[in-house]
């Protein structure tokens, strides 16, 4: 059961009240968790009530392809190196993540964290400090035939690879780039060396790849995949989200029940994006032939039992996907003398002004006064 909107968890401190109660910003006022009566203890907790124990870092904006619903054509503007965090950077953040403020799961994303040359380093460094730190990595999976065997061995826990098409040249259409074989050939190659459970990411579009959705669901539990549908949600490069124009989960189950039976995962859902479904083929219909997961971002959102803290490439604390506001961790890390305390304080103030939901103070991707974050999901760290 989540945590209600607009409720303090049981055992948390109140949200502050009062003329006393510093003015609280989406990217955090110096000390303003302090003033509400956190104490480093209380991990990072938001004005609602949740805590974030589940960290997401972007390793790097850079990428290799072109997701339609990601990136521009041309690319963007990468980040110079010296503002990327570097690898002991990373190290260290973790550690304050996880000893300080009760981080409990860690995701490495971008960008595409592939492209980054010390990635097989973090990992190993991270888990050096961390043994029994869940460590999984977000990819597009080009490289990995090359590097799934070091993850493995460095000590990364799982993968999930994003993967929206079986057909090369619907895959080079979403993607702007021919590589689905290359893709297939690192999937196989995190399969054969043991990277865990491994999760398949597709989002749907309308017209393009939306009539595949059976046969990737097919392909999935037949190489004993977990496949998770993504609805498209407004993070593109090119602001071509339309919510008519969005396949919604409610589609996406109609599309999958002409050959599959969906029934509700018993599993706890656990603050997960996706809401999983057993999958049973219409032809056995005894059998559970696997899992498939629904990611509603849109259509079902999650907010209100949201686990999550971001951290950009840049080293910037950014509450929410959609947050108008993020908070620099870096210059603390990069200043002599600043302690892990004082950024765990920093980091604590930005997540208190964690937004409701979608970057507002209610859900609603589409409504009309949602306002789409400057930066595109690949720079924010999806
Ligand atoms: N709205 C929203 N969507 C998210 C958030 N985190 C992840 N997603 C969506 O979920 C998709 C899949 O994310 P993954 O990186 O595979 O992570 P995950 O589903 O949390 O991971 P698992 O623990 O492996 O199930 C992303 O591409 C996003 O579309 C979030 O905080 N908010
Ligand atoms: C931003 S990518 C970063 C990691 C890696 N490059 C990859 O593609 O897996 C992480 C996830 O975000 C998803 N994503 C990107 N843009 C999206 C959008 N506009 N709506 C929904 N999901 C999106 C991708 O499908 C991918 O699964
Ligand atoms: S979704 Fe991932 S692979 Fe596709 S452009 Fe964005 S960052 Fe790159
Ligand atoms: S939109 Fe923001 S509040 Fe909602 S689940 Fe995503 S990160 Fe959490």
């Amino acid at each position: 059961m989540g945590i209600q909107l607009g409720m303090p968890a049981v055992g948390l401190p109140a949200p502050p009240t009062g003329a006393s109660a510093p003015p609280v910003t989406e990217g955090g006022t110096a000390g303003i968790a302090a003033a509400a009566g956190i104490r480093a203890a209380d991990g990072l907790l938001d004005r609602y009530g949740r805590r974030a124990t589940d960290m997401r870092l972007s390793l790097t904006d850079k990428c290799n392809l072109r997701c339609t619903y990601c990136m521009p054509a041309e690319g963007l503007d990468w980040l110079a190196k010296d503002k990327v965090l570097s690898g002991a950077e990373i190290i260290r953040l973790v550690g304050i993540g996880v000893d300080v403020l009760g981080v409990r799961e860690l995701r490495l994303t971008g960008g595409e964290p592939l492209v980054r040359a010390d990635l097989v380093d973090i990992v190993a460094g991270i888990r050096a400090n961390h043994p029994g730190l869940p460590i999984s990595l977000t990819t597009n999976g080009l490289g990995l035939d090359k590097k799934a065997q070091a993850l493995r061995d460095a000590g990364l826990t799982r993968i999930n690879v994003s993967l929206d098409s079986l057909h090369p040249d619907t895959f080079a259409q979403l993607t702007r780039r021919p590589f689905l074989a290359r893709v297939l050939a690192g999937v196989e190659e995190a399969a054969r060396v043991g990277l865990g459970l491994i999760k398949i990411n597709a989002v749907l579009m309308r017209g393009i790849n939306d009539v595949e959705a059976p046969d990737l669901l097919e392909w999935a539990v037949s190489h004993g995949f977990e496949l998770r549908f993504i609805e498209q949600m407004p993070l593109d490069a090119d602001h071509g989200w339309t919510r008519d124009g969005m396949i919604t989960a409610a589609e996406i189950r109609g599309r999958l029940e002409r050959d599959f039976v969906l029934t509700p995962d018993p599993r706890q859902r656990d603050g997960a994006p996706a809401e999983r479904w057993e999958v049973r083929r219409r032809a056995e219909p005894e059998t559970v032939a696997g899992t498939v997961g629904i990611i509603a971002s849109v259509t079902e959102p999650f907010c209100a039992d949201c686990r999550r803290t971001r951290i950009t490439a840049e080293g910037s604390v950014r509450s929410c996907l959609f947050s108008h506001e993020e908070t620099d961790l870096r210059e603390l890390l990069r200043s002599p003398g600043v302690g892990d305390a004082e950024v765990a304080a920093r980091w604590q103030d930005a997540m208190w002004g964690k937004p409701k939901a979608h970057g507002m103070d209610h859900t609603g991707l589409g409504d009309a006064d949602y306002v789409q974050p400057d930066r595109t999901m690949s720079a924010i760290g999806g």
